[in-house]
């Protein structure tokens, strides 16, 4: 389970003290939360938080038992690799590996051996509908391919725990649509977060976090299609 204590972050841009989050308190269930607000309020702030990219200037996270904000950022980069995943809108998939090889990227730096990461790599590429372009290097891949190979490797090593930064921000309706199914998911038997601006993929979600001013002021019950 993911919590936040209080988490607060301040900025300072020059003179001036600028609030990135203020106060926020949560415990993440299991499945998906949503969080959206406007430009500014905190959401990115939010993110690099709870996955220990940065560190709060007051509060805390915790991972469990355990203090995320207290460790090194060695032990913290070892925190990322076992237990979260990544999907951002730019894929970032690496452009010299093919699309299995991006997927295996993450088993490499577990430490895997190669004939179990290449078929690590293929199942999920089998499970994303691409066990066909697993050879393909990414610039033969369409935009909706290539976040697909992305959410392969961000589940590589089965984290309990999976970030989204605006995943189909970049995609056509389609491709969205694909993404979209895939992601929530994969979301089900693990907690996804997701940050966006689109409030119907949102609305696809278990609960949505409003972020205002850096500040967490509401938390919305979707209602679903029946
Ligand atoms: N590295 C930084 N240095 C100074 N101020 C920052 C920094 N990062 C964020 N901020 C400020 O903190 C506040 C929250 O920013 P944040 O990027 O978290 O918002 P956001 O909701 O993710 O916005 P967007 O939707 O535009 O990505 C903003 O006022 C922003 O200017």
């Amino acid at each position: 389970m993911l919590r936040a204590e209080n988490l607060t972050k301040r900025y300072q841009q020059g003179e001036k003290e600028v609030v990135g989050l203020q106060g926020f308190t949560y415990a993440f269930p299991p499945g998906a939360t949503a969080v959206v607000g406007p430009s500014g309020s905190g959401k990115t702030t939010l993110l690099n938080l709870l996955a220990g990219l940065d560190l709060p200037t007051e509060g805390g996270v915790y991972l469990g038992e355990t203090p995320l904000h207290r460790l090194s950022e060695d032990e913290r980069a070892g925190m990322r690799l076992k237990h979260m995943g990544f999907v951002f809108q730019q894929w970032n998939l690496i452009p010299t590996l093919t699309a299995w090889e991006n997927v295996a990227f993450p088993l490499l730096l577990a430490g895997w051996p190669p004939a179990r990461r290449r078929a690590r790599a293929l199942e999920l590429l089998e499970k994303v509908g691409l066990g066909e372009r697993s050879h393909h290097l990414p610039s033969r891949l369409s935009g909706g391919e290539q976040q697909r190979v992305a959410l392969a490797r961000a589940l590589a090593l089965d984290p309990p725990i999976l970030f989204a930064d605006e995943p189909t921000g970049n995609l056509d309706a389609e491709a969205k649509e694909e993404v979209a199914a895939l992601l929530f998911q994969a979301g089900q038997a693990r907690t996804l977060i997701l940050v966006t601006h689109d409030l119907e993929l949102a609305a696809r979600a278990e609960r949505i976090l409003h972020l205002k001013g850096g500040r967490l002021w509401r938390e919305e019950v979707p209602e679903k299609a029946p």
